[in-house]
């Protein structure tokens, strides 16, 4: 029987959980990471200091007719909650479960005067996952069905976090760090930044991959010089590099790049369109955060895209709304899995406290699980708030 979609609610969740960077006490992840805000000294120590973790975690509900329901996380918190409850709800209540492809291109064409990009994607992403969440509990299949079933087996990982050594020690095929210095810390920071990676090739030894997450930090002429004298030091890939929306600057770096160093982007671009644009670059990996890029719906559609460009497509971090995605698709081989303990030295569930069977890899390997829908519970025990109605 068809089922319809009787109610849309959305949550908003303080501390950790989707808003990953939102967290309280020393954390690798805000200890003077490079950001395009550390071209002024006062907000380089941490990027809570120039607001990173403003907005929060945005949890969505969606309630079929006869009770059953779906969810997804993503963080977007009150803005993105505001956006679900005023603005996008009423292209699903009443609607078939199925009409997914309809839903989304009713949401992204009516939002289209103030959206595109960045929170209003984030929201949509957030209703088109719960959609996918919500077919799956109710046809009682895992997310990849849906999607086709998987390719392979299980999922690899590399890891990210400050400690590659400890990474190689869990089981992962590759550790990518943060970058700590930025341009304006010149050639004092730019020793810095080849001194860790010198000190960390040491330890890890000559075969596990290295990289680095430059989180939109560089310009064209430092991402190079810095590429260029991390080739001795065997960098498997330069990750974000430069703001995203300097399409012309990514097909500069890629072009300077030593032979073989791969570039990569994307976990700040949404859309098809964004994606196109960025794989006209020339880059070699995409990596989409299916949270943030237009759901499964529209990641679908940036993979076919990037295959027929050459490019693999290896989301960002995003847990079990990737791992279903990933298990799916020939062009995206691995995964990444986002080390969220405080020193990166242990495996912890990425939106840990939030969900309830949240897998995590084991050894650097995940079967990803065949409950239905994304196969994870919201916890009951962490406090969320319903900031509006409709
Ligand atoms: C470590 C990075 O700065 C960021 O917090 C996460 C990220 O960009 C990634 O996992 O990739
Ligand atoms: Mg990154």
């Amino acid at each position: 029987m068809e089922r319809t979609i009787a109610q849309v609610r959305a949550y908003t969740v303080r501390g950790g959980g989707a808003d990953y960077h939102d967290r309280s006490g020393y954390h690798w992840i805000d200890d003077h990471i490079a950001t395009p805000m550390s071209v002024y000294p006062e907000y380089r120590r941490s990027r809570q200091s120039f607001g990173l973790n403003v907005l929060g975690t945005l949890v969505v509900e969606i309630e079929a007719d006869d009770g059953t329901t779906g969810f997804a996380v993503t963080t977007a918190g009150e803005i993105g909650a505001w956006i679900v409850e005023k603005h996008l709800s009423r292209f699903l209540e009443g609607r078939p479960v199925t009409d997914i492809e309809r839903i989304w291109d009713q949401m992204y064409r009516s939002t289209l005067f103030y959206g595109r990009r960045g929170v209003v994607l984030n929201a949509i992403s957030g209703v088109d996952l719960a959609l996918y969440d919500l077919l799956g509990r109710l046809r009682g299949e895992p997310v990849h069905a849906l999607l086709g079933g998987p390719v392979r087996d299980e999922l690899v990982f590399y890891a990210t976090g400050s400690r590659p050594d400890a990474a190689r020690e869990l089981g992962f095929i590759g550790g990518k760090m943060p970058l700590h210095h930025g341009p304006a810390e010149g050639e004092v920071g730019m020793r810095r930044n080849l001194a860790e990676l010198a000190d960390m090739r040491e330890r890890v030894g000559e075969d596990f991959w290295l990289m680095w997450d430059c989180w939109m930090s560089l310009d064209v002429d430092y991402a190079t010089r810095l590429a260029q004298r991390a080739a001795d030091y065997g960098l498997k890939w330069i990750e974000e590099a430069l703001i995203p929306d300097d399409y012309w600057g990514y097909a500069q770096l890629k072009r300077q790049v030593p032979t073989g160093m791969l570039v990569t982007a994307g976990e700040h671009e949404a859309t098809r369109w964004g994606f196109r644009q960025l794989l006209e670059t020339g880059v070699d990996i995409v990596q989409p955060d299916v949270g943030w890029c237009g759901g499964i719906t529209e990641l679908v559609k940036i993979s076919a895209l990037a295959d027929a460009h050459g490019a693999l497509v290896v989301p960002h971090g995003s847990s079990v709304y990737s791992y279903h995605f990933v298990v799916t698709r020939t062009n995206s081989p691995f995964a990444e899995f986002l080390m969220m303990h405080e020193t990166a030295e242990e495996v912890v569930p990425m939106f840990s406290p939030l969900l309830l069977g949240e897998p995590v890899p084991e050894n650097g390997r995940l079967r990803v699980p065949d409950r239905p829908g994304f196969g994870v519970e919201l916890n009951p025990e962490v406090e969320r708030i319903r900031p509006f109605t409709h």
